[in-house]
């Protein structure tokens, strides 16, 4: 017979993960699940994550914490290089890594390619995490369960663990979480509970804002657009309970004559993108919020190194 007691000697782990995949594996859907709020930043186009964003989960047993990095894509160019060199830094330094496939899709050549990057981390333990099993009947999550399993022994290593999961159907994220938790370090917490990123609010928010901002004119404006947050300050003389916080930010785009897309007649757009986004700050923050959008051109941002500075890149 077995009793559950309190154990003063339980041991407390705390380290990093991160998700793997290729672009639309369902790697920022899967980290916001976890995580239980919003971080990083989705949609069903690939390569939006533009800042390694990260998300605390918080347990009386473990903190993980997740890091989120832009995909590895072949390289092309030297900035490709660039990035997956970034990408090869951040799979050496985390405790776990966990390869997203999504169930619904052919294990293909980009898939192949990242694991046989993955196998040359030899000392990083890592999971694979089968994503959007609510797309899927179950024989095709079973052959594609057997798939990834045959890759891994293919490239001379295995799976610590191989685990299906539907970020969006809230099925076996939980367990996702138990799976990685083991596999980090014996460590007291790296954060402070209530933490659920170390992403500088301003960027979160500014991401939230450019999200919005793209919804519905992607075709017509697919990434001339840049946000940047102004000012963040709590309005003065506002009763303890009535906390209101004033957010600047201004909507950048390359060229004039893509004001009327992102303003709308009589300005409907505008303001339909910042109440979308109003709500979801006050959200992430936990505090109303006055936001004031401002719409502005910055002449060929994406080319003007000066200019990408100033918008933080
Ligand atoms: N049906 C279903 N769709 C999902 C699930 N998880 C993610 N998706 C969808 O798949 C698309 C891509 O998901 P993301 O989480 O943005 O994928 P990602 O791997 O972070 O993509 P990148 O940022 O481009 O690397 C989005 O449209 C999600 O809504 C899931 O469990 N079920």
């Amino acid at each position: 017979m077995s009793a559950r007691v309190e154990d003063p000697e339980a041991v407390h782990r705390a380290g990093f993960a991160c998700f793997v995949g290729r672009p639309n594996a369902g790697k920022s859907t899967l980290t916001n699940a976890l995580v239980g709020q919003k971080v990083a930043i989705t949609s069903n186009r690939p390569q939006t994550t533009r800042h390694t964003v990260r998300g605390i989960v918080h347990r009386p047993d473990a903190q993980l914490v997740l890091v989120d990095t832009p995909g590895l894509h072949k390289p092309r160019t030297l900035l490709g290089e660039r990035l997956n060199d970034v990408v090869r830094t951040t799979w050496a330094e985390v405790d776990v890594i966990g390869f997203c496939l999504p169930a619904n899709e052919k294990l293909g050549p980009g898939d192949r390619y990242i694991v046989k990057e993955l196998a040359e981390i030899r000392k990083t333990p890592k999971i694979a995490v089968i994503t959007k099993t609510d797309l899927v009947d179950s024989k095709t999550l079973a052959e594609q369960l057997i798939a990834v399993d045959r890759l891994a022994q293919e490239l001379g290593f295995e799976w610590q663990q191989i685990v299906p999961v539907s970020a969006v159907g809230g099925k076996q994220v939980e367990l996702v979480a138990d799976l990685l938790v083991p596999l980090l370090p014996e460590s007291p917490p790296l954060y402070p509970e209530g933490d659920l990123t170390d992403e500088p609010e301003q960027v979160m928010v500014a991401e939230l804002i450019r999200e919005a901002a793209l919804e519905g004119v992607r075709d017509e404006l697919p990434h001339s657009i840049a946000v940047v947050v102004e000012e963040m300050l709590p309005r003065e003389n506002r009763p303890a309970d009535k906390p209101l916080l004033d957010i600047h930010a201004n909507v950048y785009i390359e060229r004039p004559s893509q004001k009327g897309i992102i303003i709308g007649p009589k300005g409907s757009r505008l303001k339909e993108v910042g109440t979308k986004s109003r709500r979801q700050i006050e959200a992430l923050l936990g505090t109303p919020v006055f936001l004031d959008l401002h719409v502005k051109v910055a002449k060929d941002w994406q080319r003007d190194p000066k200019q990408l500075r100033k918008l933080g890149f």
